[in-house]
């Protein structure tokens, strides 16, 4: 990644830190997927469009999936199965010599991994049994992969033991990346699928993020292109970021509300958020911390976020609140914010649009314009001053 490079992050293991000064509107990183499926939900109708860049996979895939008993399974479930199919495809090929297989499943194999869960509450308990990464579950999973194995004649190299479904599992919860699909007509959002990207899942989260991610999967391939071409997902710079300033996204809408966003990285990602929005915020009462779109946000929620959010989720760990500083989030050598820099900073980047939540950035290098990387939709400078005074 020319733009990025690789950096160990105190409390934050790796991270992604800007190798040279860059723009806003500058594309940081632009990258195919290691692996991406379908959403059982949505695969019927973005399945071939959209995610075709496993026409080279799904033959195994599928008669996989065909040959698998699914009833009863949730959504997430299902899903899980999908990345699991691809997986067993990916090691008969790599198996067979194909070195891109390989190469694929040695970047899965060094994706992060949450730390293992802690004890559960009664709570806690009940949540985590109902995850597809519960112990229950994974057994649930491994069986009918396996069987779904057999009944295909698959190559004994295709197996995945019980622990390396755990393993998989593991990493997408905290890795993969929810391909969002376009809102429906009454504004529910949904994800098509998921992506695991080997350079993107190095840029960690923050609450006040300097990168935004797009991607183009409904635009049609250029002419001659293979396929695939459009499953990459690119990361464009909100504003300047000084070279060796560490570049992060948000893993979810930014008008979230602090105790969501803090409920999402404990959950989901298995850290304590202690970036500087979340040290300001954590000083307001706590009537601040809702956002007036609060109710709103729910459908994004439930799609499960915008920006990176995971399919999955790594388990409901203690569910409790984040002290800050006691919990071994990141130290923070960021400079502290106060709440009108907050404010400013959700109105620029927010897209304006009713029900989007998407986030803006510079349609390209040094552009005065802001383009919404969810609805795509563009605000200029001098509208977003307007709109600025005419709050005031
Ligand atoms: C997609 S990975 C990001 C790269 C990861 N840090 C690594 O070492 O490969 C997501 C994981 O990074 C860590 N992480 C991301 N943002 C963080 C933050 N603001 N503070 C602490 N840990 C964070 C969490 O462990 C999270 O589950």
């Amino acid at each position: 990644m020319a733009a990025l490079e690789a950096k160990d992050v105190p409390g934050k293991g790796r991270g992604a830190v800007a190798a040279h000064p860059i723009r806003g509107g500058e594309t940081v990183l632009a990258e195919q997927p290691l692996l991406l499926w379908p959403q059982h939900s949505t695969a019927a109708a973005f399945c071939s469009h959209c995610l075709r860049a496993f026409n080279s996979l799904t033959a195994t895939p599928n008669s996989l999936l065909a040959a698998c008993n699914i009833n009863g399974l949730s959504d997430e479930q299902q899903s899980a199965l999908q990345l699991l199919f691809r997986c067993c495809s990916l090691r008969a090929a790599a198996a067979a010599g194909d070195t891109a297989a390989a190469a694929r499943l040695a970047g899965i194999a060094a994706l992060a991994a949450p730390p293992p869960l802690p004890p559960q509450d009664g709570e806690g308990e009940a949540a985590a049994a109902a995850s597809v990464s519960s112990p229950t579950s994974l057994r649930e999973l491994h069986g009918r992969l396996s069987h779904a194995l057999a009944a295909v004649n698959a190559s004994p190299a295709a197996a995945l033991s019980l622990e390396e479904v755990t393993e998989l599992l593991r990493r997408d919860a905290v890795n993969g990346y929810g391909i969002m699909a376009p809102s429906a007509p009454d504004g529910e959002r949904r994800i098509r699928g998921t992506g695991l990207y080997s350079q993107a899942s190095l840029i960690n989260h923050e609450c006040l993020p300097s990168v935004a991610r797009f991607d183009r999967f409904d635009a049609p391939p250029a002419p001659g292109a293979p396929p695939g071409v459009n499953t990459a997902v690119e990361f464009r710079a909100m504003h300047d970021i000084p070279a060796g300033e560490e570049v992060c996204q948000s893993y979810f809408p930014l008008p979230w509300s602090m105790r969501e966003r803090q409920e999402r990285c404990r959950e989901d990602y298995a850290f304590c958020c202690t970036c500087p929005r979340c040290q300001e915020e954590a000083t307001w009462s706590e009537s601040e911390w809702e956002t007036d779109d609060d109710a709103g946000m729910a459908d994004a929620a439930a799609a499960g976020g915008q920006d990176g959010g995971a399919a999955g989720t790594a388990a409901g760990h203690d569910g409790g609140a984040c002290s800050h500083g006691e919990h071994g989030g990141a130290q923070q050598a960021e400079q502290a914010v106060d709440a009108g820099y907050i404010n400013i900073f959700l109105l620029k980047y927010v897209c304006p649009r009713s029900g989007c939540y998407g986030t803006l950035a510079p349609a390209a290098p040094g552009a005065d314009v802001l383009e919404c990387n969810m609805c795509g939709g563009r605000r200029s400078e001098a509208e977003f001053l307007a709109e600025l005074e005419a709050a005031d």
